[in-house]
């Protein structure tokens, strides 16, 4: 069976291979407009799914989509310096969730899963913010920082799955893929 991951997102393709996971990249295209009244999870789930149907390929089709969520605001990728900017104003100093959706399609069925993370960012001076976008890393990230990045200068915390605030929840993505027959790599080594 293959895998196909409906991504573009160099973070989600790396996680899983280095697990050594075989697997097809095609990006999804799809709108990933919030919608009035829309809850954070309801909208992660949302676009997973629509990444995942976008893609037609045999096997499964893994997708996901991750916000950061600020006091029940879905912020997702900024559309340039002073947006990113913003989102850091808004962030710093301050508690808040990273929610990622997954969808994985297959074999007549589909499987969504929800994860939330906690994540807290140091008080951050305008000289900081202005040096973090100047650094570009803020660019195609939800919430404007990536905590695998520089932005670790800044993150005080972090509670929950790491793997879910880089984009992808390998825990819960792993046993998903367990339900749809793939062997996982220790139960390949085991099998010889
Ligand atoms: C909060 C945070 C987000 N991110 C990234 C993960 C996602 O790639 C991105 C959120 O955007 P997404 O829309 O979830 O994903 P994407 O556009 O990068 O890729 P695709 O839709 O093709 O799968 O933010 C980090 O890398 N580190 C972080 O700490």
């Amino acid at each position: 069976m293959t895998l196909t991951l409906a991504s573009q997102s160099p973070r989600r393709r790396e996680l899983l291979a280095r697990l050594g996971l075989a697997l097809d990249v095609r990006p999804a295209d799809v709108d990933e407009g919030t919608r009035p009244g829309e809850e954070a999870r309801a909208y992660v789930l949302r676009v997973a799914e629509a990444k995942a149907r976008a893609v037609d390929a045999p096997g499964v089709v893994l997708a996901a989509d991750t916000a950061v969520v600020l006091d029940g605001r879905i912020l997702g990728k900024p559309r340039d310096d002073a947006e990113a900017a913003a989102m850091l104003r808004a962030l710093s100093g301050r508690a808040h969730e990273v929610m990622t959706g997954v969808c994985a399609r297959g074999a007549g069925r589909q499987e969504l899963v929800a994860v939330t993370s906690a994540v807290e960012l140091a008080a951050l001076s305008e000289r900081q913010i202005a040096w973090y976008v100047a650094t570009g890393e803020p660019r195609d990230k939800a919430g404007a920082y990536a905590v695998q990045g520089v932005a670790s200068a800044f993150v005080t915390a972090v509670r929950g799955s790491v793997s879910n605030v880089i984009g992808l929840p390998l825990a819960e993505t792993l046993e998903l893929l367990r339900g749809f027959g793939f062997p996982l790599p220790w139960d390949r080594e085991a099998a010889g």
